[in-house]
């Protein structure tokens, strides 16, 4: 079986982050295993509070792991500070998985900071230049470009930009942009977009987190990175189709879903 490897935060909830993160390993076929960075108190409506966790046991449970399992793919969410950036990157240069994927997760839907201020420059410098790919929203994305992304123009240059820092592949979401919700890969050399149709929900707690995990999944079972990208655009868009109603908030996306079409237990 392929295994998938999520370094990312709790979301008590079970919505976003490390949860969300397990759930579509699984939904998916891999077998998932886990480095938590952080444990946030949080629910479908607010982040209440947040305990980093140290960056010995972080190191501690990426040795764990990398020297009993092999890792086919490593999917990176919330990091939390700066020396948990520096920790993240060092081991993974000294373990050196083939396939990683980093949502550089910045801010909660409802505004909590989920990445230190001082840990930005960190993940620019250490952790950018090591993945294979890169998957920001257009916050995060003008954020790690320091520029302005409001038009499709903005969008290609925004990529480019990526590129100049050293992000060898970058999937740019365009869901926080007006209008459907388009998202741009980059491999360094050729623009591919992946359209969606927007579906109109509240529940969109987590999306961020199950695309890119669910990227990992993929390309942990052999895809190119541009068919992962494709597989999973299509799997976000089908667990936001049947979100789930639960909770006072942003309801999450469904995984269960698709375990219940591959049984045959709904139609498509
Ligand atoms: N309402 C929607 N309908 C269809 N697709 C959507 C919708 N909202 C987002 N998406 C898609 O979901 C994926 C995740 O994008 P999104 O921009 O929500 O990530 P994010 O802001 O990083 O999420 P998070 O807040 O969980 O970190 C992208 O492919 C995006 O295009
Ligand atoms: C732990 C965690 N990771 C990522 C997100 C996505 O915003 C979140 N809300 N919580």
């Amino acid at each position: 079986m392929k295994t998938a490897l999520t370094i990312a935060g709790s979301d008590s909830g079970g919505g976003a982050g490390i949860q969300a993160d397990i759930k579509t390993f699984s939904s998916l076929g891999v077998f998932g295993m886990s480095v938590i960075t952080a444990v946030t108190a949080q629910n479908t409506t607010e982040v209440k509070s947040v305990q980093m966790i140290d960056s010995q046991m972080i190191r501690d449970q990426i040795s764990a792991i990398f020297n009993d399992i092999p890792v086919d793919a490593v999917k990176i969410g919330m990091l939390g500070t700066e020396e948990n950036v520096t920790v993240v990157a060092k081991e993974l240069i000294t373990y050196h998985p083939q396939h990683i994927i980093l949502d550089p997760v910045m801010i909660s839907k409802g505004g909590h900071h989920l990445l230190q201020q001082n840990a930005i420059e960190a993940l620019k410098e250490k952790l950018l230049p090591i993945v294979t790919l890169i998957t920001p929203n257009i916050p995060e994305a003008e954020c790690l470009t320091d520029s302005r992304i409001c038009t499709i123009e903005d969008m290609y240059h925004a990529c480019l930009k990526l590129k100049e820092l050293g992000a060898k592949n970058v999937l740019l979401k365009g869901g926080h942009l007006e209008g459907d919700p388009n998202d741009l890969f980059f491999d360094g050399n050729q623009f591919t977009w992946l359209y969606g149709k927007r579906i109109h929900t509240k529940n969109v707690h987590g999306t961020g987190c199950t695309l890119s995990s669910a990227i990992a999944a993929f390309i942990a079972q052999e895809e190119t990175l541009l068919s992962a990208v494709k597989k999973a655009k299509d799997y976000i868009t089908v667990a936001i189709e049947h979100s789930l109603e639960i909770g006072n908030g942003h309801g999450p996306t469904n995984h269960f879903f698709q375990l219940y079409e591959r049984a045959g237990l709904v139609d498509k």
